[in-house]
């Protein structure tokens, strides 16, 4: 049986609607009962279909709501490798996801848990993706749902999804860090079973973004997994799933994890440039990529002890870095995403180009939204449109 601990302090915690350590105040975790699985082997998981699910046995939940998530591409990427001059480099494609982002992994584990636990409405504090994605689980799941979101600061596409799933949606006249300290005080008065990334149970969904990559690699780890960061439980979750299989002898090594930040938004690589396990809140948090406009990272910490843990990296783009490589995917590989999953594509090519990223790498980048998400800052970074008269002529004039 898996348990409920605090990260800081290591307490067992029994009430699984806590979100903090009763003690200390520390984030939680949950400790998964290896002992479980210890007589599982790759192979009996590989018998079931490419998804979420297919990694039940690490999961600390039933599958109680699904929309079939995961089993997203990995592609490979041989222009861009060519272009950048390494070795191997694949995207993990997660704009796949039924709600079009990988919070879906986290969402079909958080809502299963909350129907176990009886409860009616759930709610988050959202950027644009974890409230398009509850937003959806809920209504399968036939639950209510509330979403509080930074005013004029959600991308299009994901407030049109919130509302249309029917949500509550709540703009918030702050940023993200400021509605998730009033969420949280919800969560705590009951009023709503909180599915942000500090229930220790969304990343354990999201732990199977990790065991697909290898699963996909065929159980060859690559040397380095690229992931943005915000809120940064997403790279914990990818360190947490790859030292489960490390700790059952699945795979022989980590990859190095790289997280990476937006330069208006980034407390975790200015803490390890640093060479601390602790950060500064940035109070005025600002980048183009809406979806990691995060000043104070909840899960901050645990996303250092990854990058540390795994002689990772981490480092900033700026917004122009973020926009060059959205295109570059798009228009090197056909691979559409939104601002904040090409920040890992822009740490690829900086980390390159300053030589930490060698070019016999096997690197992974992770893509975790989808490009529609924010179509408003897609027309104004790729401008141009032609206008003709309707005739053929007029037509190959605007062309030639
Ligand atoms: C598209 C996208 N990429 C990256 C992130 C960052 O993930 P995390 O908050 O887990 O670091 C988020 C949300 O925070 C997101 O919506
Ligand atoms: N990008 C996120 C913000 C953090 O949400 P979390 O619940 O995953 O920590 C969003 O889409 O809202």
């Amino acid at each position: 049986m898996h348990k409920i601990k605090c990260f800081e302090c290591g307490s067992e915690i029994t009430d699984p609607f806590l979100d903090a350590c009763p003690k200390c105040g520390g984030i939680l975790t949950i400790e998964t009962d290896l002992d479980a699985v210890a007589n599982l082997k790759p192979k009996d998981l590989r018998e079931k279909p490419l998804n979420v699910w297919r990694y039940a046995p690490f999961l600390p939940v039933k599958c109680n709501v699904s929309l079939l998530e995961g089993g997203t591409p990995l592609y490979d990427c041989r222009a861009l490798s060519k272009q950048l001059g390494v070795k191997e480099v694949y995207v993990k494609y997660e704009g796949a996801n039924p709600t079009g982002s990988f919070k879906d992994r986290g969402m079909t584990v958080g809502v299963s848990k909350a129907i176990e636990l009886g409860c009616q409405t759930v709610g988050c504090a959202s950027t644009g993706n974890t409230s398009a994605s509850l937003a959806a689980y809920a209504a399968k799941g036939g639950l209510n749902c509330v979403v509080l979101l930074p005013s004029g600061k959600v991308a299009a596409g994901k407030l049109a999804q919130a509302m249309f799933y029917g949500a509550k949606v709540v703009m918030v006249n702050g940023n993200f860090d400021d509605a998730l300290n009033v969420v949280k005080s919800l969560a705590d008065e009951r009023v709503l079973y909180l599915l942000n990334s500090i229930n220790p149970y969304r990343p354990e969904g999201q732990k199977t973004l990790a065991f697909e990559i290898v699963d996909q690699l065929n159980f060859e780890v690559p040397d380095r997994i690229i992931i943005p960061v915000g809120n940064a439980a997403n790279i914990w979750a990818v360190y947490k799933a790859l030292s489960e299989w490390k700790a059952l002898g699945w795979i022989d090594k980590m990859p190095k994890l790289t997280g990476i930040q937006a330069e208006g938004a980034a407390p975790v690589a200015k803490a390890f440039k640093e060479g601390s396990s602790d950060f500064q809140p940035e109070l005025n948090p600002e980048t183009i990529a809406t979806a990691i406009r995060i000043g104070n990272p909840a899960s901050g910490r645990k996303a250092l002890k990854a990058i540390y843990d795994t002689k990772g990296y981490s480092t900033t783009v700026t917004d122009a870095e973020i926009l060059d490589a959205q295109k570059l995917l798009g228009r090197k590989e056909g691979v559409g995403v939104e601002p904040a999953s090409a920040a890992s594509i822009a740490g690829l090519v900086k980390l390159r180009n300053e030589g930490v990223i060698d070019s016999d790498e096997r690197v992974v980048c992770v893509c975790t939204g989808n490009v529609l998400k924010d179509p408003d800052t897609v027309i104004k970074s790729c401008g141009n449109i032609l206008n003709a008269e309707p005739n053929v002529t007029d037509v190959k004039r605007v062309i030639a």
